[in-house]
């Protein structure tokens, strides 16, 4: 079976580093040679117009890629102009090497050993920003803080090797100094656990993962406790559905959603699951709503409640695989009691999203109440109302973490880089979805979309994964045809088939 990809610390990649050089083998400077060449195929095809090429490379390794890139660059024809900055006496074996080189091919460069040296003003064409990589050990400050700032107030695209300069791989949120604010990030082997976090998306811009051949045997063995999702392992994990299968093996589950002025979270939801494998679908929904319901989405079953507007209780649930709660419920006082009664009363799988958190989080009484391994799927101001503020993006996923791991859930942050925590204390973080899927009703539709995968009787996690990755895919798809202010939630449910298509055809 695949395993899930990690996310590494960037002091680890010193560890990485060794292995591969020790066990493929392969010489150092060969292992810089294929992550330049990775850097500069990526880059043409990113720019294709772009004739000019202005590397600031630092003394380590990262200045050693941008050396090794300016090799590369100067031997296809392109105009390439290095700036050296000094931020330190040596220069690791493998810079000097690529630095040497580059100058017997009579490499334009210019040494910068103080802020006057560098002139950011009249330069053309892009940056490639090689200063400092994973071997920041401290904030940038002084004059190497002086050329960050003065690439940072330049109109020019920026693309970062590795990591932006002066970004911390991990907490970065107390970091005082200079820090590039790139375009692009081309990272090695894995993202760094900071590009995850919305603070800072203004340094690492768009970024993407260069597979540079990393040894698999260290990838493998070495410790993290987070991850990131990718369509081949989810793929993998797909269960077949077998040619005798009946609706009752692909499961029933029950969706309590809706209230009055809140029937299309409903619909969102139902909608999901529907299309994402569930066998049959009872909703259950306040009396005076389920014709609205009925003909909006024919396939499924009704449950009607004893209240007019709102849920407020559910007599017998034991036909069901899974119960998923939330989407537009709202927060009266009957449907407190209604969750309280549910919680009480139901043992086996759950998701619960939206007014069901809000609940939650109002009556802390119930948290206890939740079933081992039941799924939480709030925003940022949901998990804010269960867990309390967070400082920064570092310390919400802390808490986030530990809150999966004191009620034994499994919690989804959504966001950009939607991070799904697990009791065990590991972290995993989507990779698919747009700024399209920004739009309300986004979530409901992942309600659905879950709670019909864990009435299929998948693994809880592999049912979270998935189904967080595949809403993701599909609102990817919804991009493609219709862009980010064009679609709408809806859209996502619309391709959520082709999204099933694509990942199917990868296993
Ligand atoms: N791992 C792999 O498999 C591969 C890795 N590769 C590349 O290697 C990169 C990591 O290289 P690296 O370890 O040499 O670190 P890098 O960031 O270039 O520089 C460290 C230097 O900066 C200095 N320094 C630190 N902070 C500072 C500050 N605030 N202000 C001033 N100086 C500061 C530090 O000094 P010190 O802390 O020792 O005083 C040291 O001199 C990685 O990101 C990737 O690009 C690829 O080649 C392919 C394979
Ligand atoms: N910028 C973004 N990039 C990727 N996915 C996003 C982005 N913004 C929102 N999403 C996704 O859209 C959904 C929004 O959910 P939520 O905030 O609960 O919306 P609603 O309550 O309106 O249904 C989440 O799954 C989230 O991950
Ligand atoms: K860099």
């Amino acid at each position: 079976m695949k395993k899930y990809n990690k996310i590494f610390k960037t002091s680890d990649l010193k560890e990485i580093d060794r292995y591969t050089v020790e066990h493929e083998p392969i010489s150092s400077s060969l292992l810089m040679k294929r992550a330049a060449e990775a850097i500069a195929c990526r880059l043409l095809k990113i720019f294709p117009n772009n004739s000019i090429f202005n590397i600031v490379s630092g003394v380590g390794n990262n200045g050693g890629d941008g050396f090794a890139l300016a090799g590369i660059l100067l031997e296809k024809g392109y105009e390439v102009v290095v700036y050296h900055v000094w931020t330190g006496a040596c220069l690791s074996a493998d810079c000097k090497k690529y630095r040497e080189d580059y100058l017997a091919r009579s490499g334009s460069c210019v040494d910068v050993r103080e802020i006057s040296d560098f002139d950011a003003e009249s330069v053309e064409g892009i940056w490639i920003d090689a200063l400092f990589g994973a071997g920041l050990s401290r904030p940038v400050t002084g004059w190497c803080a002086g050329v960050i700032d003065r690439i940072n107030r330049s109109v020019l695209p920026v693309v970062a090797v590795d990591i932006p300069s002066g970004l911390l791989g991990e907490d970065n949120a107390k970091n005082t100094g200079s820090i590039m604010e790139a375009d692009y990030t081309l990272t090695f082997q894995f993202p760094k656990l900071s590009f995850m976090f919305p603070e800072n998306y203004r340094y690492v811009g768009d970024f993407e993962v260069l597979d540079i051949g990393l040894h698999p045997e260290i990838l493998r063995d070495l410790f993290s406790s987070y991850f990131y999702l990718t369509p081949d392992v989810l793929a993998a994990r797909l269960p077949k559905v077998g040619k005798f299968t009946h609706k009752g093996e692909m499961g029933h589950a029950l969706l309590i959603a809706g209230s009055y002025g809140m029937m299309g979270a409903a619909i969102l939801a139902a909608e999901g699951a529907l299309h994402s494998g569930v066998g049959l679908l009872t909703l259950h929904l306040p009396r005076s709503l389920k014709k609205i319901v009925h003909l909006a989405v024919p396939e499924v079953l009704i449950e009607e409640d004893v209240n007019e507007n709102c849920f407020s209780r559910i007599f017998d649930c034991s036909k069901y695989r899974v119960v998923g709660i939330g989407p537009g419920i709202g927060t009266s006082t009957e449907t407190a009691f209604g969750l309280e009664r549910l919680l009480k009363d139901w043992k086996g799988r759950m998701l619960l999203d939206a007014d069901a958190l809000n609940l939650l989080a109002a009556d802390a009484r119930l948290l206890k109440l939740l079933p081992e391994s039941a799924v939480l799927t709030p925003h940022p101001k949901e998990f804010e109302r269960l867990a309390g503020k967070s400082e920064n993006d570092f310390d919400r996923l802390n808490k986030l973490s530990i809150f999966a791991e004191k009620y034994n859930v499994y919690v989804v942050l959504k966001g950009a880089h939607s991070v799904v925590a697990t009791p065990e204390g590991k972290c995993y973080f989507n990779m698919s979805g747009n700024p399209g899927m920004a739009k309300g009703g986004a979530g409901d539709v992942l309600t659905g979309i879950i709670t019909g995968l864990l009435a299929s009787g998948m693994p809880v996690p592999d049912a979270v994964l998935t189904g967080v990755f595949v809403h993701g895919m599909a609102g990817d798809l919804a991009r493609e045809e219709m862009g980010v202010r064009g679609m709408k939630s809806g859209d996502i449910i619309a391709f959520l088939g082709k999204a099933w298509r694509k990942l199917e055809t990868l296993v």
